[in-house]
C-alpha cells in the first residue's frame, strides 16, 4: 500500500481531509480514531449543515470567509458546495463579493493560499516557484493587483481575484483544483491608502514599473515554465498599459492568454449574437459605442471585427461600425497623441464631450459600459438609445455591483421594456409594465473556464486567438429560444458545465488544427474531455 497521511497531516491536507466522512475504516487506517466526532457524515450531509451556515451569515462577506475556510480546510465539500449551488455561490466567490473580499484582505486574511512573488524576489524567482508544494501545475492565474475588477490599485489584496478565477475553473469547468496555481506579483502598490495603511500586508511601496517590472514579469514566466513546462499563464487584472504590452509580448511565445481582454471579449461577442438573433439580424448590421477605451473594450472591438469580417465584411468595413468614447470624449481623426486602439477606432466625427451627444452624432444600436463608471448609462442615455432603436442592445459590463454603468432595472424601465440587456455582474429578475425580465451576466466566467479545459487537454505552445471566436459561437449556441423570450442573452449557470465542455471542445479543435497542440489528438475529443474534468468526490481508501 502506498504511504497515506495520517492524524492532523490527513486533516490539514484540504485534498485529503474528509472531516466528519472519513468512514471508521479510514479513521482506523488513518489513526484518526478520537480526532473526530464519533457520527460518520457524508459529503451530502457536510454540504447541507455548511450551507445552513452560509444561510445564516447576514453579509455577503461573511459567506465569503465562510467558503475560504472550506476551502482551506476540504476542498472536495468546496467544490461539491459550488458546483451545486452555483447560481447563489458564484457572487459571494466572485464578482461582486470577491471585489469586496480585495478591498478588506489585510482585515480578513487568515489562510495562506496562492503563491505572493514579490520584486524583492528578483534574481531568485526560482526558488519562490519551487516551494509551491504540489508537483504539477496545468493553470496559473496571475495578477499584479492593479486593476482590480473596477477597484483600481489593491496591491497585494488583489490575491482574492487568482483564488476566486481558479475556484471557477474547477466548479464550473472541472479543472483540477491541485493542479492550480494562483499567484500574485508584488511589485508595490500606488494605493496611498495602502501605502499608509498599518495593517497593510504587502510591500509597502511605489509600484516598480518600466524595464524592471517587465524583466520581472520575464523571469517569473521563466521560472515558472521551467519547472512547468507546459503550465498555460492566465493575465488577470493587470493595468491597461501592462495588459496589452505583456499580451504582446508573450502571446507568440507561451501558452498565455489575458481574460480581461480576451475573455471578456468572448463573452461578449457571444451576447452580441444572442442579441442579433432577437432581433433577426446580423453583428455586421449593429453599430457599437463603447464607453470606455481600456482592456475590455480593446478585446470587445478587436474581436467584433473579426466576427463581422467572418460574415463577409471587410475590416475597414468592419471598423467603420465600432465607437470608442473615452475620459476625453468621443474618439475622433483629429484627436492627437491617439493609442494605437484608438486610433484604428477613430472616425472621421464631429468631436463630443458627453456620451449622450457622441449617441446623437453616432446612432449606435449597441453601447457597451466599460469604463467602470457608475451610473453613466443614465435615464437620458438610456431613453435616448430606446428613441432611435427599435431593441436598443444595452451592455453595462463594468464590475462590481457598485460600478455597473446602469442596474438592470433602469435599463429596461428607461428603454420601456424594449432593450436587450446584459451585465458584468449580476442582477436579479426585473418586472417592468407587467413582464418579467431575466437579465444575465455577460461575465467572462461563462468562458474562460471552458477555454482553460480546452486548453489544458490540448496543452499548446501557444493560445491562437481563433480560440475565442470558437468560444463565443459555442456559448451563444447554448442560448435557448426559451432564454432569448425571459431577456436572456446567455443560457442559466446552471448549464456552466455542459457550456464549458461545449467550448472546451470547440478550442481544443482549434488548437489541434492550427497545429500548435502538444499531444496528439484524441480519438474522441468530447469523451477525452469529460475525462479530464475533476469531480468532487471522496476517495476511499
Ligand atoms: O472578474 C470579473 O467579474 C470579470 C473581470 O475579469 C473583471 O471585471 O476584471
Ligand atoms: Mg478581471
Amino acid at each position: 500500500m502506498k504511504n497515506i497521511s495520517v492524524g492532523t497531516e490527513a486533516l490539514d491536507d484540504p485534498f485529503v481531509n474528509q472531516g466528519t466522512a472519513f468512514s471508521q475504516d479510514a479513521r482506523i487506517k488513518r489513526k484518526l480514531r478520537g480526532l473526530l466526532p464519533p457520527r460518520v457524515t457524508t459529503l451530502e450531509h457536510q454540504a447541507k449543515r455548511a450551507l445552513e451556515r452560509i444561510h445564516q451569515a447576514e453579509e455577503p462577506l461573511q459567506k465569503y470567509e465562510i467558503l475560504s475556510l472550506i476551502r482551506h480546510r476540504n476542498a472536495t465539500l468546496f467544490y461539491y458546495l459550488l458546483e451545486n449551488n452555483i447560481e447563489e455561490l458564484m457572487p459571494i466567490v466572485y464578482t461582486p463579493t470577491v471585489g469586496k473580499a480585495c478591498q478588506e484582505f489585510d482585515r480578513i486574511y487568515t489562510e495562506p493560499e496562492g503563491l505572493y512573488v514579490t520584486i524583492e524576489d528578483k534574481g531568485s524567482v526560482q526558488e519562490v516557484i519551487n516551494n509551491w508544494p504540489h508537483d504539477d501545475v496545468d493553470m496559473i492565474v496571475v495578477t499584479d493587483g492593479e486593476r482590480i475588477l473596477g477597484l483600481g490599485d489593491l496591491g497585494a489584496g488583489g490575491m482574492g481575484i487568482p483564488i476566486g478565477k481558479l475556484s471557477l475553473y474547477t466548479a464550473c469547468a472541472g479543472l483540477n483544483p491541485a493542479r492550480s496555481l494562483p499567484v500574485l506579483l508584488d511589485v508595490g502598490t500606488n494605493n496611498q491608502g495602502l501605502l499608509h495603511d498599518p495593517l497593510y500586508l504587502g510591500l509597502q511601496q511605489l509600484r516598480v514599473d518600466g524595464e524592471e517590472y517587465y524583466a520581472f514579469v520575464r523571469e517569473f514566466i521563466e521560472a515558472a515554465k521551467a519547472r512547468w513546462p507546459h503550465v498555460i499563464i492566465q493575465f488577470e487584472d493587470f493595468a491597461n498599459r501592462h495588459a496589452f504590452a505583456l499580451l504582446d509580448q508573450w502571446k507568440d511565445k507561451t501558452a498565455c492568454f489575458n481574460d480581461d481582454i480576451q475573455g471578456t471579449a468572448a463573452v461578449a461577442v457571444a451576447g452580441f449574437y444572442a442579441a442579433a438573433r432577437v432581433k433577426g439580424s446580423s453583428l455586421s448590421e449593429e453599430k457599437f459605442l463603447f464607453l470606455g477605451a481600456g482592456e475590455a473594450a480593446g478585446g470587445i472591438a478587436d474581436l467584433l471585427v473579426e466576427a463581422m469580417m467572418k460574415e463577409g465584411l471587410t475590416q475597414e468595413q468592419a471598423v467603420d461600425r465600432i465607437f470608442l468614447f473615452d475620459s476625453h470624449g468621443l474618439v475622433t481623426k483629429d484627436r492627437e497623441g491617439l493609442t494605437p486602439l484608438k486610433q484604428k477606432f477613430a472616425h472621421e466625427q464631429e468631436p463630443q464631450s458627453t456620451f449622450l451627444d457622441a449617441i446623437g452624432e453616432v446612432k449606435p444600436t449597441a453601447i457597451v459600459g466599460c469604463a467602470a463608471q457608475a451610473g453613466s448609462f443614465n435615464a437620458y442615455v438610456l431613453s435616448a438609445m430606446a428613441r432611435i432603436n427599435e431593441r436598443p442592445i444595452i451592455f453595462a459590463l463594468s464590475n462590481p455591483t457598485s460600478r455597473s454603468e446602469c442596474t438592470a432595472r433602469e435599463a429596461y424601465t428607461y428603454t420601456e421594456g424594449k432593450c436587450l440587456f446584459a451585465s458584468g455582474s449580476p442582477f436579479p429578475q426585473v418586472e417592468v409594465n407587467g413582464k418579467t425580465f431575466i437579465p444575465r451576466q455577460s461575465n467572462n466566467s461563462y468562458v474562460f473556464p471552458g477555454i482553460g479545459l480546452g486548453l489544458v487537454v490540448s496543452s499548446p505552445r501557444i493560445v491562437p486567438q481563433s480560440v475565442f471566436l470558437s468560444a463565443a459561437e459555442a456559448l451563444s449556441k447554448i442560448v435557448s429560444e426559451d432564454d432569448l423570450e425571459n431577456g436572456s442573452l446567455f443560457p442559466s449557470l446552471t448549464k456552466i458545465r455542459e457550456v464549458s465542455q461545449s467550448i472546451a471542445a470547440a478550442v481544443a479543435e482549434q488548437c489541434f488544427t492550427a497545429g500548435v497542440a502538444g499531444v496528439p489528438k484524441p480519438d474522441d475529443l468530447s469523451k477525452a474531455i469529460q475525462e479530464a474534468m475533476y469531480k468532487p468526490v471522496y476517495d476511499r481508501i
